[in-house]
């Protein structure tokens, strides 16, 4: 299946995720998916390489944090923020950090990896799709400060280094967004006392038989 075929697979998949998007959020989509095919011969941005494989594994499981992250950003909105920031930590080839860009305009997302080809994707990226909402940034998360209201991360670490190295880029009424596979109670165990999790939730990827969640965290309140 190449890219092109894949418009039928994808629009299937966002009715199953219950997410409204755009036709011309679509095309982004499926343009993006295109560029990652392109690229990753030069850049070696992601080991999978089968479009179709891509399509679940990268795009729809991707896809499948956008309504979470939708309804924190409508909390954030509610409370006055209507211009919110995200850093997406080790985005790689642009995930979940590009999705997020395309489902959430409003939302300014910046993607920071320690491979520069892969922070020069990001930007190469935010041209082609015509997001002015998307950043790459090439530097490690450790020399990043923030406030971002929301950090995310995907495939990156584990818990406790993530939310450890990410911690200056974390306003004080900001919360972490880590996608994860299987709920990992070996990471939360082992996090500074500092740091709470506040929400599991459970993620359905359609055509992904795969266990998937989101463990949502944030900085516990000081006395
Ligand atoms: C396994 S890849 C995951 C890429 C993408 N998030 C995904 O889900 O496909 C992890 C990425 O983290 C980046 N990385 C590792 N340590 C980092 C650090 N300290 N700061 C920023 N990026 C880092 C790596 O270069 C790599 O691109």
């Amino acid at each position: 299946m190449s890219t092109t075929n894949l418009e039928t697979p994808l629009r299937q998949g966002i009715q199953a995720l219950g997410l409204t998007l755009s036709d011309a959020q679509v095309q982004q989509l499926l343009d993006f998916m295109a560029l990652l095919q392109k690229w990753n011969k030069v850049y070696n941005l992601t080991a999978v390489r089968n479009p179709a494989e891509m399509l679940t594994h990268h795009l729809l499981d991707s896809l499948a944090a956008v309504a979470p992250l939708q309804r924190h950003l409508a909390t954030l909105a509610a409370a006055g923020n209507t211009a919110p920031r995200l850093l997406d930590v080790g985005s790689g080839g642009g995930l979940p950090g590009v999705v997020f860009a395309i489902c959430c305009p409003a939302l300014d997302v910046s993607c920071v990896d320690t491979v520069a080809k892969k922070a020069a994707f990001i930007q190469q990226a935010a041209v082609a799709l015509k997001l002015p909402n998307l950043h790459g940034i090439h530097a490690r998360v450790e020399s990043l400060a923030g406030p971002f209201d929301v950090v995310s991360c995907r495939a990156f670490a584990s818990l406790p280094d993530f939310t450890s190295w990410s911690r200056a880029a974390l306003g004080s009424q900001s919360i972490w967004l880590a996608m994860k596979g299987k709920h990992p109670q070996d990471e939360i165990d082992a996090l500074h006392a500092q740091v709470q999790v506040f929400h599991v939730e459970p993620l359905t990827v359609p055509g992904l038989d795969a266990e998937r969640c989101i463990v949502w965290l944030r900085l516990a309140a000081t006395a």
